[in-house]
């Protein structure tokens, strides 16, 4: 990036369509390289600044020669980089290409953590190729089985008909990663519900249907790496299986799976394995795979869907490079995205955020959060080319997500489930069944973090009080009263 060497040798910088915009603007008369191992890039289109920290916005997938168009000085390699060698500031690509850069911002996202990886039958959801597989393969199954209790798990169970799904969690109630008991009930029943919104029009147009067929036999994915899905990644997608009724969902909770059996394996053993619950059909006896619970219940099923996390995709980057990694493996970035290794950025799901973060921030693998660490880490690189300082985004000040789980609109602010508070904080609730959840977690008076699920209007109130950290003791409980206009106060 922003080096004088004539090409071949570009200057670059690696993925993130979105780094790229900001550079190219910045820079037009220097190249800007992007090297992805995707066919297409994602565009943030619709952006919508909610309020200060919450942004809605729709990804959409668009041929790289879109990017080359509108800025001239963008090149798009497209090939994944499978070497990089930091101190003489190349990398190499699987095509067989070297390249020099000045300043490289590495953005190659994360991989599905899958339970069991090895076993043919275990699929994972991360991009289009992955998603198309699994509505194949979901399309001739009768009964399948979820594992995870995230992101992935929760808009699964909700979109799949005509499919018996049984999902397995770790943990006492649905959707631990985003909220806590009192919201998973105050969804469950939309689990059992008749599904009567009509489908939304097919926004993510763009799915790569080739080579679809190319995993007969077994379900796993291949091993390229595509884009992660964002926002609304089914609706392109017809989630059904052979059957004709709605939803049907068993959830077995406080397990995890602790043994997988192939059909062959599990007649020789002469197990036996559970019916659906409480259905008086299920009169199936044997099924491609068998999953034996940590709570000793075995069930058959076509496949197991492992919707249990990423893992950040540093593979390529680390040999012989001197990276420091955080905890959950990603690459250790400074308040700057800086990583440990010289002239070298990282944003999105391959970053660690390193940096003190603001009380009521943290970092979670999500859409809105690459976008932001993408623009910013742009911003860094400018300013560290130029030599001049720059203040931490104010995206950094509020962890702010606004996304829809069981078509309710879901809101989480901040330290929304407590995360990482003291004993001392206590939660304020307000719920209407069908209707909305309101909860808010409060420390010393002050609000620390909130959930809002349905059209509560409350967000940018909200989103306020936990910025200005003003002392709301005396309002009480009127902070939630539905009759007390709680804007009129504090807007
Ligand atoms: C099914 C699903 C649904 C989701 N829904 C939401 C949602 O509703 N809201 C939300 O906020 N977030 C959602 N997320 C999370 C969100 O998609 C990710 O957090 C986000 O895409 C991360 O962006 P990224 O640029 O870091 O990585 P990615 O989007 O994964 O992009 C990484 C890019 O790097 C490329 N690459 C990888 N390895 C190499 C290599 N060696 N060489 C060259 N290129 C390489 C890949 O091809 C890809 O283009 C969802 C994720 C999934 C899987
Ligand atoms: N609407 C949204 O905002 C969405 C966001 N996403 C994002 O996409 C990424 C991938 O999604 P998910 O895979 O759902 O990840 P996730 O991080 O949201 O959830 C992972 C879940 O798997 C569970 N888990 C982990 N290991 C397990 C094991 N061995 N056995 C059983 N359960 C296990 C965890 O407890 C957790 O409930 C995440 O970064 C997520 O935030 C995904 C879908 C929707």
């Amino acid at each position: 990036f922003l080096s004088l060497i004539p090409p071949p040798t570009y200057n670059k910088v690696h993925e993130s369509s979105i780094s790229c915009h900001h550079l190219a603007t910045e820079f037009p008369s220097e190249d800007i390289l992007l090297v992805t191992a995707s066919p297409v890039i994602k565009a943030v289109t619709n952006f919508k600044q909610v309020s200060k920290t919450l942004e809605e916005f729709d990804v959409e997938e668009q041929p790289s020669t879109m990017l080359e168009k509108r800025y001239p000085n963008i090149k798009v390699i497209e090939s994944g980089v499978k070497q990089l060698k930091s101190q003489e500031h190349k990398i190499f690509t699987e095509d067989g290409k070297q390249c020099i850069y000045e300043k490289l911002c590495l953005c190659a996202g994360a991989k599905p953590k899958l339970i069991f990886e090895e076993n043919p039958y275990v699929l994972g959801i991360r991009d289009t190729d992955s998603a198309q597989a699994f509505q194949n393969h979901l399309a001739k199954a009768e009964r399948i089985a979820v594992v995870g209790n995230g992101g992935i798990a929760l808009e699964l169970v909700y979109e799949i008909e005509g499919c018996e799904v049984l999902w397995a969690i770790k943990d006492k109630a649905i959707g631990n990663t985003f909220f806590d008991a009192g919201a998973a009930e105050f969804l469950i029943p939309k689990l059992t519900a008749e599904k009567l919104e009509t489908a939304i029009a097919c926004k993510r147009t763009k799915y790569t249907t080739e080579g679809c067929e190319k995993e007969e036999g077994s379900v796993a994915a291949a091993d390229k790496l595509g884009t992660a899905l964002g926002p609304d990644w089914h609706e392109g997608l017809h989630l059904k299986g052979t059957k004709e009724f709605s939803h049907k969902v068993h959830i077995e909770t406080l397990c995890e799976i602790k043994k997988i059996y192939l059909q062959q394996e599990f007649k020789q053993l002469q197990k036996t394995s559970l019916s659906f619950p409480k259905d008086s059909s299920d009169n199936q006896n044997l099924w491609p795979v068998y999953m034996e619970l940590t709570n000793g219940k075995i069930y058959g099923c076509d496949f197991i869907v492992s919707a249990t996390g990423v893992v950040p995709n540093v593979k390529p980057f680390l040999d012989g490079n001197n990276f420091t990694l955080g905890e959950d493996g990603g690459l250790k970035v400074d308040k700057h995205m800086h990583s440990s290794v010289a002239d070298i950025y990282a944003a999105g799901d391959i970053c660690t955020a390193s940096w003190e973060p603001s009380p009521v921030w943290q970092q979670m693998r999500l859409w809105t959060q690459a976008r932001q660490m993408g623009w910013y880490a742009a911003k860094c690189m400018v300013a560290d080319f130029l030599g001049e300082s720059i203040d931490m985004d104010f995206s950094f000040e509020l962890f702010a997500h606004v996304t829809k789980f069981f078509n309710y609109k879901v809101v989480l602010l901040g330290k929304y489930n407590a995360q990482g508070l003291d004993l001392d904080h206590e939660l304020m609730l307000r719920c209407t069944k069908g209707q909305e959840y309101v909860k808010v977690v409060m420390q010393n008076g002050r609000m620390m973090g909130a959930v809002l699920i349905g059209e509560t209007d409350l967000e940018e109130t909200f989103e306020n009080l936990i910025l200005n950290q003003m002392d709301l003791s005396a309002y009480g409980e009127d902070l939630l009263n539905p009759n007390v206009d709680i804007e009129d106060y504090f807007d």
